[in-house]
């Protein structure tokens, strides 16, 4: 770990801000890339009330939400509110309100606050705004912990030195952009400006990428300056630094290392002399002397190791002006925690009902944006938010903002079969089911048993009636079962996205975790896309994502998949916002419609650094074979041993084989008595869940037997089937839980 990690120290000195250059100084072009950069995560007290358009309500949003918090006596907004675009309308006005647990009535009869007043909808937009303070949960996981999101916690930004880089709001003139009219602040649409901007400017990268890939010095003559011209004199004035030289550098580290505030000094330095490089650098001194130095300090000052740090760097191009100042406000994002974000459970309750009972507790919170009408974000609680009352009834699930953005992108309708091929711990499983308003039937399946122990227990908790929770490695599908409608395969992957919530990432991966990484997640996608029903009526749509940023994760997955399956290809994912897929990366190029994949990062949207890209699986047009191994996978990725040798599954995950057939034919589900049945047109399997009870299996299989075609098997990777079914009418049923064929294929999803 670096020194700060490492000696959990507290804050430097602050930087002398002096020495940087002012707004003006940076001129227009520094006020376009910072611009960009203002999408970061702002540090903002916290708080609950939007203070831009109405002091008035902000501070009676502020004084109610207190004094509900406290004596709980208010009136309830009328109902007829709650369509008033305020950013609180309803998900779902059919909501199945089965839990009797859960009287929204008496909620809003209790409820003390107006909500309305606490919201302003009109900025409602915005990723998500400033961090407040450290919550521990994973991006994935639901924490089992209560965790109170106490104002006074001391969170780890106030361990921090002060910012390394003047940010767009601390430097930057910001009158010609466009947040100057909103308090300096970002709104979905200048994020997305800024966007189009930097996507723009991405237009040379390639170039420039590949000349740094082979090696190739930019010349200091040709590079530009950020500067304007005008800022010569005062360049003038400053102090000329002075890059170590190798010998210097060898000599520091003998010494122990440098000082923390040498490194942070140095690092602006550097900075500012690739900003101006003709001006300020040191004579026979070259821009990739000054970027190593750079990339050494932020290691050390950040505590990362090496090779991390010069691959995160990458991410942000050569050609791009700020790009050093991009790469530090991302490294600087990365130890600010996320703002504490909960999905609303649509299957129990509204987000505008939970919203209010929350307020009740003393719970100060809002609509996450316009993007997703289920999430919202929590600014500070006086309860432990995840264990409420609400909590604990399943109405909703603690979750990063990120999480959300593959189950919108891939949209399962109700009445299909969606599988989610790395589900635990459930934050999306649980999500697709709301989506599926618990018909259809989501396949939750995840390698890791263990994990599939919370994973089962948030189905349960969120009142989730249509999950078969399995734990199969995902390379063996589809040979375990195919034919569905959608597919999510949120990939393992090495979490340099979330390394605020997992500092850990930054010194234990190496090249070879990436290496091992892509190979599975390209294992995995093919095996997703293979799943999937080309002929689904609603469906036939594979969405791939990944908590990480790094391209080899990422673009070079889908990449590598479009090259594989001629079948499929990538269509928009339908989220608002998030920057596009590389298509151009450090000497590689990929496939153009790379570009509508999605990439988001902490800096610029304040949430968790995610990918996420939505694939269309096209009918075959012939059999198709896949005739070379999909990928050189040496056998130590293999996590199963004897289970399944690499080759063989690159050999299954061919085409059309006569063996296939059964996998991709029509297949039906359905839940018996807690076990899962699955028919096709061919036959019918009964799988047992991995402890039961030999009389158990018995009774069902002898009914079973009655049937020509079925047959059974326990198998311990179904460890879960989480749903009833109700008993067939058909009068040619013989027994009541299996049902003949034909009323089968016509009731299989009568389940209540
Ligand atoms: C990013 S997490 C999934 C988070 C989950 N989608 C959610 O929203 O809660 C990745 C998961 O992949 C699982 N995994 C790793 N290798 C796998 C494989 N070969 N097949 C299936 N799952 C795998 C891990 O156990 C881990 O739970």
């Amino acid at each position: 770990m670096g020194r700060r990690s490492k000696n959990k120290q507290g804050a430097p000195e602050p930087l002398e801000k002096k020495v940087w250059p002012t707004p003006k100084k940076l001129g227009k072009r520094k006020a376009d890339s910072d611009s960009d950069l203002d999408d970061k995560p702002t540090a903002r007290p916290a708080k609950k009330v939007k203070d831009s358009k109405s002091k008035a309500a902000s501070k009676r949003g502020n004084d109610k939400g207190k004094s509900t918090a406290k004596n709980g006596k208010a009136v309830a907004k009328p109902d007829s509110d709650n369509d008033s675009g305020d950013g609180w309308e309803d998900v779902d006005g059919d909501i199945d309100m089965d839990n009797d647990e859960f009287d929204s009535d008496a909620e809003l009869d209790g409820f003390t606050g107006n909500l309305d007043d606490i919201i302003d909808g009109d900025d409602d937009d915005e990723p998500l705004r400033g961090t407040t303070q450290k919550f521990d949960f994973d991006t994935d996981e639901e924490d089992d912990e209560a965790q109170p999101v106490s104002k006074h916690k001391k969170s780890k930004q106030s361990e921090r030195p002060s910012k390394i880089i003047p940010t767009g709001s601390d430097a930057s003139d910001n009158s010609d952009s466009d947040e100057s009219d909103y308090e300096g602040r970002v709104t979905m649409a200048n994020m997305e400006a800024r966007s189009r901007a930097l996507d723009a400017k991405a237009a040379a990268e390639a170039e420039l990428d590949e000349e740094e890939f082979q090696g190739a010095v930019v010349s200091d003559d040709e590079d530009e300056d950020m500067m304007d011209e005008d800022a010569d004199d005062e360049d003038g004035d400053a102090e000329p630094f002075h890059l170590p030289t190798a010998a210097e550098r060898e000599a520091e580290k003998q010494q122990g290392g440098p000082d923390l505030i040498v490194v942070q000094r140095r690092m602006r330095e550097c900075i500012r002399v690739l900003g101006k490089f003709k001006r300020l650098a040191e004579k026979d001194r070259s821009r990739s002397e000054y970027t190593e130095q750079l990339m050494a300090d932020i290691a050390s000052y950040y505590g990362y190791n090496d090779f991390l740090v010069e691959k995160l760097f990458q991410l942000f191009p050569v050609a791009e002006a700020n790009r050093n100042l991009q790469a530090i406000e991302f490294f600087e994002a990365n130890e600010v925690p996320r703002p504490v974000t909960i999905r609303t459970n649509t299957l129990k309750t509204r987000r505008r009902d939970l919203a209010q009972s929350l307020v009740n507790r003393g719970v100060n919170l809002e609509p996450i944006g316009k993007w997703t009408n289920v999430g919202l974000q929590v600014f500070e609680s006086s309860v432990p938010i995840g264990a409420t009352p609400e909590y604990l009834a399943g109405h909703y699930m603690l979750q990063a903002a990120s999480s959300f953005l593959p189950v919108i992108a891939l949209s399962p309708q109700p009445n299909e079969r969606v599988l989610d091929m790395a589900s635990a711990p459930g934050g999306k499983t649980t999500h697709m089911a709301a989506l599926l308003q618990n018909t259809g039937v989501v396949f939750a399946n995840d390698t890791n048993k263990a994990r599939t122990k919370s994973l089962t227990a948030n189905v349960h908790r969120l009142g989730c009636k249509n999950v078969v929770v399995c734990s199969y490695d995902g390379r063996e599908f589809p040979k375990v079962m195919g034919g569905f409608d959608r597919v999510l395969l949120d990939a393992p992957c090495s979490g340099t996205g979330v390394i605020s919530k997992d500092q850990s990432v930054k010194i234990n991966k190496s090249e070879r975790d990436f290496t091992l990484l892509s190979h599975l997640q390209k294992q995995l996608i093919l095996c997703a896309i293979d799943s999937v029903n080309p002929d689904s009526k609603t469906g036939g749509y594979i969405v791939y994502s990944t908590c990480s940023v790094t391209v080899d994760e990422n673009e070079s997955v889908v990449d590598y998949a479009l090259r594989k399956r001629p079948n499929v290809k990538l269509v928009d994912t339908g989220l608002s916002f998030g920057r596009e897929g590389f298509t151009k990366y450090r000497g590689k190029t990929f496939h153009p419609s790379v570009g509508l994949t999605r990439r988001f990062y902490p800096h610029v949207h304040n949430m968790d650094g995610f990918y996420v890209a939505k694939f269309k699986v096209e009918k075959r047009s012939k059999v198709t074979t896949v005739d070379e191994p999909a990928v050189d996978v040496p056998d130590s990725t293999f996590v199963l041993g004897e289970e399944t040798p690499a080759e063989k599954v690159q050999e299954d995950v061919g085409f059309d084989s006569e063996e296939d057939r059964p996998y991709l034919e029509g297949m039906f589900f359905m839940f018996l008595d807690g076990h899962l049945a699955i028919s096709t047109d061919s036959y019918l399997s009964i799988y047992f869940r991995g402890k039961t009870e030999a009389h158990e299996i018995q009774r069902i299989a002898s009914a079973a037997a009655l049937k020509t075609y079925a047959n059974y098997h326990v198998d311990p990777r179904i460890t879960d089937v989480i749903g009833t079914w109700r008993k067939c009418s058909c009068p040619a049923c013989q027994i009541a839980f299996i049902c003949c064929y034909k009323c089968w294929r016509g009731n299989l999803f009568s389940v209540s």
